[in-house]
């Protein structure tokens, strides 16, 4: 993995973390911007580990930090960079509010090569909840940010233009942690991140769930009549969706990378005929007026945030915990290894609170014959989807029963991970504490006090 920084930043926040993907919005303002750029030989999946071994890794992702922590003081006269080996051949063009800009593509100037490491780039990572550096997709006011700040009160916050980048910033150590949403109680899972998952070699280090109130935002003065299109994240779209056909709005729908950055393009561009969908703090953010309040479709709204770093927390019994882990089936196991996953929990009284099937990346049509698939028919072969499952269950690692389980599961299956166990969030949900505040709210009892 290789991280570049492009001379961008968004608007009137901070410096924010970008994949190098063109998007086709209009360019607005010029921005400084770090991009993490996709190295395929140091990519893992499965099995696959960043380096030869884990000191190869930490030691890449700390000299890789170190070019973005040099490159950053500079990034008014920032370089754009291929790293040798990078063959994804990415457009060099810098990013404008994560927009391709062909006049920002002459600014280009050269590389810097990484700076020797110090012993101050060596120190740890700053306890938690005091200026811990937490990554989130999104611009400011997104719920993202939001979840970001009830999982770790006073974190510097650290926005991210996709999901991959805000797990990138926590492999090279430019951020300590990342919070992602994982699924919402109306609109389902955010199979992205689901992916990206078994993708990365983070450990899930515990959860957030986060009440969602979602706003209609448009330029003052401008009335519903007027609108002819919704923009938003498309979770939040398929959030509102009832409601806003409800109201009676005639509008086209358009996904957008998320809630808070939705708005602050219909501001900086002056759309008149276009409302987002977003929180009332992007409202605030990015002078926006609130022509409806609360258009979830439903008032208890709920997303679950994940917390992720680059080490897993150590599981403990004297609280709830929660387990995530991700599976293949063993070639063997045919159609029945989910009943028998399942039934090795059910026997030791574990609780599955969340199962999620993706597609096996890597082998998604699986061919068996007839005769042993137990057809009665004639001869030739069935075929079937092949995929990854991923759990989560109601025990912590710690726990002998949750031990057993596992060790039955790995009988099963061909590839076994375990995401992480962690503190369950047991913090009750309060409509009013909603998302939608200020991303500073501060609790005691934050679910990543611990992590
Ligand atoms: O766009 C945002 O504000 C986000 O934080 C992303 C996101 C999501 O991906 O689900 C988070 C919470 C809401 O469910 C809607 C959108």
């Amino acid at each position: 993995m290789a991280a570049i920084l492009t001379p961008a930043t968004t608007g009137p926040h901070s410096t924010r973390l970008a994949l190098p993907i063109a998007k086709p919005k209009i360019p607005l303002q010029r921005t400084h911007l770090v991009r993490c750029v996709h190295r395929p030989e140091i990519s893992p999946f499965f099995h696959g580990a960043v380096g030869a071994n884990r000191a190869d890794w930490q030691s890449a992702c700390a000299i890789l930090s170190s070019k973005v922590a040099t490159t950053s003081q500079n990034h008014q006269q920032t370089p754009q960079h291929h790293e040798a080996g990078d063959d994804t051949n990415h457009s060099l063009v810098p990013v404008v509010n994560g927009h391709g800009s062909a006049a920002a593509a002459l600014d280009l100037v050269p590389v810097q090569l990484p700076q020797p490491l110090t012993i101050a780039d060596l120190s740890p990572a700053p306890k938690h909840g005091s200026q811990l550096r937490v990554a989130y997709q999104g611009v400011p006011g997104a719920y993202s940010e939001a979840a970001a700040a009830k999982a770790y009160p006073n974190c510097d916050a650290i926005p991210c233009d996709q999901f991959e980048a805000a797990f990138q910033a926590v492999e090279l150590w430019v951020a300590d942690r990342a919070v992602l949403p994982v699924e919402n109680s109306l609109g389902g899972s955010i199979h992205r991140n689901y992916d990206l998952l078994l993708r990365h070699r983070l450990h899930i280090v515990g959860e957030v769930q986060l009440p969602v109130h979602h706003c209609l935002l448009a330029l003052p003065g401008v009335r519903k009549e007027q609108l002819t299109r919704v923009i938003s994240h498309p979770q939040a779209l398929s959030q509102c969706e009832h409601t806003l056909t409800a109201m009676g709005l005639n509008v086209a729908r358009e996904a957008f990378d998320d809630t808070a950055g939705a708005a602050e393009y219909v501001a900086l561009n002056g759309l008149q005929d276009t409302a987002a969908i977003a929180s009332a703090r992007a409202a605030e953010l990015y002078g926006m007026q609130v022509l409806a309040d609360g258009i979830q479709d439903d008032s208890g709204n709920v997303t679950r945030f994940v917390m992720l770093a680059r080490e897993p927390i150590v599981p403990r019994v004297d609280r709830p915990f929660k387990t995530s882990i991700v599976f293949a089936a063993h070639d063997s196991e045919g159609t029945s290894v989910l009943f028998k996953v399942l039934s090795a929990f059910a026997f030791r009284d574990i609780g599955l609170t969340k199962i999620e099937s993706r597609p096996h990346r890597q082998r998604p049509i699986r061919l068996e014959d007839e005769a042993s698939s137990g057809g009665g028919g004639a001869a030739g072969t069935a075929k079937h989807f092949e995929y990854t499952f991923y759990v989560d269950f109601q025990a912590s690692l710690a726990e002998r029963r949750a031990q057993n389980a596992l060790a039955e599961v790995q009988e099963f299956t061909s590839f076994l991970r375990v995401l992480g166990s962690y503190p369950m969030d047991m913090t009750p949900w309060s409509i009013t504490s909603s998302s939608s505040n200020s991303s500073s709210s501060s609790s005691s009892s934050s679910p990543g006090s611990q992590q």
